[in-house]
């Protein structure tokens, strides 16, 4: 059994709605990125390749790399799966938090496990999302964009 963690971040920006977990959510602001902005996905990407030794998210998908501008990030979790795969890993179980003071994720929690589940070719209760604020606290809390975290267990 192997662990990994992902962290990410995107700033607010430029005009909504925002993906998050594959799920697209009405804002008055989209999150700026070279993808899609898919916070908690590029944490949970991040977290997949860590357990397995696999460097980062940006090492196999480059931010200089035109072939991902405006990327779906579901595609590049799917790869990673693959690539997990490939190594004779399956996904244990992934725990994420979306931190954010705005929007409500409450709504399209179930959604995003649904297809974040879809995509790691497990069943949903394998993936766990939660979502909390900062009380207003930081960047976060101030509303200048959104972080994600994912904790993954792996096993051959
Ligand atoms: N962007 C968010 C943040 C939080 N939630 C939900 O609200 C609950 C309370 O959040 P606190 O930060 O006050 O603890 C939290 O448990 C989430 O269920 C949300 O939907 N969207
Ligand atoms: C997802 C990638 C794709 O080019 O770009 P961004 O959308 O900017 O996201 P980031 O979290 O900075 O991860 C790096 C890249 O892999």
């Amino acid at each position: 059994m192997r662990i990994g963690h992902g962290y990410d971040v995107h700033k607010f920006g430029g005009e909504g709605p925002i993906t998050i977990g594959g799920v697209s959510i009405d804002y008055e602001q989209g999150l700026l990125a070279h993808s899609d902005g898919d916070v908690l996905i590029h944490a949970l990407c991040d977290a997949l390749l860590g357990a397995a030794a696999l460097g980062d998210i940006g090492k196999h998908f480059p931010d200089t790399d035109s072939a991902y501008a405006g990327a779906d990030s579901r595609g590049l979790l799917r790869d990673v799966i693959a690539r997990l795969h490939n190594l004779g890993y399956k996904l244990v179980n992934a725990d994420m938090t979306i931190v954010a003071q705005a929007p409500k994720m409450a709504p399209h929690i179930a959604t995003m496990q649904q297809l974040l589940a879809e995509d790691c070719a497990v069943d949903t209760d394998q993936i766990n999302v939660k979502a909390t604020t900062t009380e207003k606290l930081g960047f976060a809390g101030r509303k200048e964009g959104i972080a994600a975290h994912a904790v993954v267990l792996i096993t051959k």
